[in-house]
């Protein structure tokens, strides 16, 4: 029996098939609907049974915003070295002529891209991140959304002009009813042994780094570094997604599936967010360690809050974000002196920065004026990138780079690639940096890399509570 809804389906595909074959062109067709509520990891775990690849995993602080891909219904990725890479994947997107089966608007349904750039797409590519390009979005096939409490799905299908109407409807009935049942397994413990890769080269990378700013050559460079760690059993990526969540609350978390590896993070730090033309961008640097207690907590902020290297560090970020922010807005906000963004187990200094996008200005657009800030590249940007190519004493890929969403109307949101780890089997490959200025001192900064690992360490299961 067909209902009303599946008569909804049937037009508007064929409909999109009349298109797609008159002008040659592929069309998007979305159905998003109201459901009952999900687990959203239980959503994201059912995408093995249904076997269509690439997942990903979003969620904004506080989880007010979940989003769950399964499946690839279309794949945009390119590895142009240039800001070719922002262009080409917006200008493709845009091509699509989107169709939306819906009674009604809800930002983060319907068609969207998922996915993210490398951190430096002129970097040769390493064995490890050689599965990742320089640029590389998903639509799923399936997607949950969940937004103040309400959950959304959508399934997408990508009509062509050779598409047949029949298979084009049973691609939506098989999901119209499809109700995940995947149990998630119970928390088994996973031993492992951690492997620090070129610490004394990093702490020499930092020493380097320091003479040169003294010596006016640059102001200010993010070092980064990289643990590997090999553990007894396979790592459940759907388990560390699950910790991440409730031990990092105050973070975005994410998590994308690329092959057999999985890219998961829990960050706090906000690349920019555009919701029509309000657009938003955190100013993240300077950092201490969390409190044992609410008093020592107190007490560690309002240290940091006073602490002059801190404060230039994270004063380097602001000026560059504000500037950026004069380029492609109006009414350009920001307070005059930071607060503390707090997680578990470190603190930032924090400034937000607001503004309303000209037009003609996409998110894509700040997204790649706005990346590297330098809160993980440096000041001046290109200097700051040479100095990392010349020191750094790894890899980066996609830590450090921006990762999030774009829906069809130019909303959407980027965070910046950072407390994160690249899983893939039974390994995982952790990654943390620090801002350098003048003041640093290695031996604190590279403590500062271990509170930075803690949150992955941690939901990978190799973690007490113990503070240092
Ligand atoms: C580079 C990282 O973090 C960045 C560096 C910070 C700092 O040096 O104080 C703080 C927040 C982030 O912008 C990281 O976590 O790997
Ligand atoms: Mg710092």
């Amino acid at each position: 029996m067909i209902t009303t809804l599946d008569e909804t389906i049937r037009e508007n595909i064929e409909h999109a098939l009349e298109e797609a074959k008159q002008t040659n062109q592929s069309v998007i067709v979305s159905r998003i609907k109201e459901v009952d509520a999900l687990d959203p990891l239980h959503f994201f775990a059912s995408g093995e049974e249904l076997s269509l690849g690439e997942r990903f995993f979003w969620s904004t602080p506080k989880a007010d915003f979940t989003m769950v891909g399964i499946g690839k219904e279309l794949i945009l990725e390119n590895n142009q070295h240039t800001s070719e890479r922002f262009q080409q994947i917006e200008n493709e997107w845009k091509r699509f002529n989107k169709k939306l089966i819906s009674t009604f608007k809800q930002v983060g349904t319907g068609p969207i891209l998922f996915g993210g750039f490398s951190f430096d797409p002129m970097k040769e590519n390493s064995e490890l991140w050689a599965g990742f390009s320089e640029a590389k979005f998903v639509m799923p096939t399936l997607m949950l959304t969940i937004i103040n409490g309400k959950s959304y799905m959508t399934i997408n299908k990508l009509i062509t002009p050779f598409d047949q109407l029949d298979t084009c409807l049973q691609h939506f009935e098989q999901f119209v009813e499809m109700k995940p049942n995947y149990q998630l397994d119970c928390e088994k413990g996973n031993e492992f042994a951690s492997i620090e890769l070129k610490t004394s080269e990093w702490i020499e990378a930092v020493e380097k780094a320091t003479s040169d700013i003294r010596a006016k050559e640059i102001d200010k460079v993010v070092l980064a570094r990289e643990v590997r760690l090999e553990f007894s059993n396979t790592i459940n990526p759907y388990q560390v997604v699950g910790r991440l969540q409730r031990e990092q609350p105050t973070s975005f978390i994410f998590g994308f599936e690329n092959g057999r590896q999985y890219f998961i993070g829990a960050t706090p730090e906000r690349l920019v967010k555009k919701e029509e033309n309000h657009v938003l961008s955190t100013c993240l640097a300077g950092s201490i360690k969390s409190g044992k207690d609410n008093d020592e907590d107190q007490q560690l902020g309002d240290q940091l809050l006073q602490d002059d290297k801190n404060l230039i560090e994270h004063s380097i970020v602001v000026k560059m974000i504000k500037e950026a922010f004069d380029q492609f807005c109006d009414e350009v906000v920001s307070p005059m002196d930071p607060t503390l963004l707090k997680t578990k187990n470190i603190q930032h200094l924090y400034t937000p920065v607001k503004g309303l996008a000209r037009e003609g200005h996409t998110l894509f657009s700040m997204v790649e004026r706005l990346h590297p800030t330098p809160a993980l590249g440096g000041f001046p940007k290109e200097k700051a990138i040479e100095k990392i190519r010349e020191l750094e004493p790894m890899h980066r890929g996609w830590y450090g780079g921006p990762i999030g969403w774009l829906d069809h109307e130019d909303n959407g949101e980027f965070v910046v690639a950072i407390r994160s780890g690249l899983i893939e089997g039974n390994k995982a490959a952790l990654f943390a940096g620090c801002g350098i200025v003048a003041e640093s001192e290695p031996e604190s900064e590279y403590l500062e890399t271990k509170i930075k690992l803690k949150p992955m360490l941690s939901a990978l299961g190799g973690l007490n509570n113990e503070q240092n």
